[in-house]
């Protein structure tokens, strides 16, 4: 067995709209654009899918692999150099299931596991079992914050949850939609005050997505930003992230509760 680490690493912020599928989305093109082997697994049903922004059909999904229809690998879609896991929706969403069924798709991606380099979970706005159960089971959790009161509350809460209940303590925080650096700089500061001063949390500023008109051009084209506008000041800074990523350090121990790719955790990864 190829036994190399994986990173895995969750998008969510507890808000709708902050702008966690265009940063999911582009980030796993600007990984793949490093080489990395990317798998992106859409866990949102907001208002822009992952499918929606990458114009591609899912005739299968999540629900038909928990059912037992077919393996987590038939459900895969290459698209734009990356793979995607789609959306279930409705009666048969991610929201709709238990955390057995939650703990059965992590537990399946495992036969994955030698294709892949770095996993991207773009989690649903809101605080649902499904987002505890996958913000749970990655490694790196990307918090992303904008200009907005109910952002910041959000984003608290959420946090406040992953840590009280779910003994998480480590998160990364991106600034969305800023109109200069010094804006994210600020706005990480404003979060981190008041969310160090009530929780004993460890958090990290990892930069701004700036405010770009292309990011709502692209989602009209249904193309991914980094690709339909590569020189814009979005696609730059989603591959700043990305080379960010890329020298995030990957654990090779398991943390005791149920992550993605364990087996490699328990059984050690070269
Ligand atoms: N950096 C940006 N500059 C300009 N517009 C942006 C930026 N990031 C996101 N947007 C726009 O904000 C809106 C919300 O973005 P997105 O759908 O990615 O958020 P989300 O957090 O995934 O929302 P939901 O949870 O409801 O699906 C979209 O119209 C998107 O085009």
């Amino acid at each position: 067995m190829n036994n190399h680490s994986i990173q895995v690493l969750a998008v969510t912020g507890g808000k709708g709209g902050v702008g966690k599928t265009s940063i999911s989305v582009n980030l796993a093109l600007a990984l793949a654009q490093t080489g990395k082997r990317v798998v992106l697994m859409d866990a949102d049903l907001g208002l822009a899918n992952v499918d929606i922004l990458l114009d591609v059909k899912a005739d299968r999904t999540i629900a038909d692999v928990i059912t037992g229809k077919c393996s987590l690998r038939d459900i895969l879609i290459e698209t734009h150099g990356i793979h995607l896991i789609p959306a279930s929706s409705g009666v048969q969403s991610l929201v709709a299931m238990g955390p057995a069924e939650h703990a059965g798709i992590i537990h399946a991606f495992s036969d994955l596991a030698d294709e892949m380099d770095v996993l991207v979970v773009d989690t649903a706005a809101g605080i649902s079992d499904a987002v505890v159960s996958f913000v749970r089971a990655v490694q790196e959790v990307l918090v992303v914050l904008c200009d907005e009161p109910s952002s910041m509350t959000d984003a608290y809460a959420l946090i406040k949850l992953l840590h009280r209940d779910n003994q998480i303590n480590d998160f990364r925080v991106l600034a969305n939609m800023t109109r200069s650096a010094d804006e994210g700089h600020k706005l990480y500061r404003r979060f981190s005050t008041v969310a160090s001063r009530f929780l004993d949390v460890n958090l990290r500023y990892i930069g701004d997505i700036p405010f770009d008109e292309v990011v709502r051009k692209a989602v009209q084209r249904q193309r991914p930003v980094i690709e339909a506008y590569p020189g814009s000041r979005a696609s730059q800074a989603y591959r700043e992230l990305a080379k960010q990523v890329n020298q995030w350090p990957v654990r090779t121990v398991a943390n005791g509760q149920l992550e993605f790719f364990v087996e490699r955790l328990v059984h050690g990864v070269a």
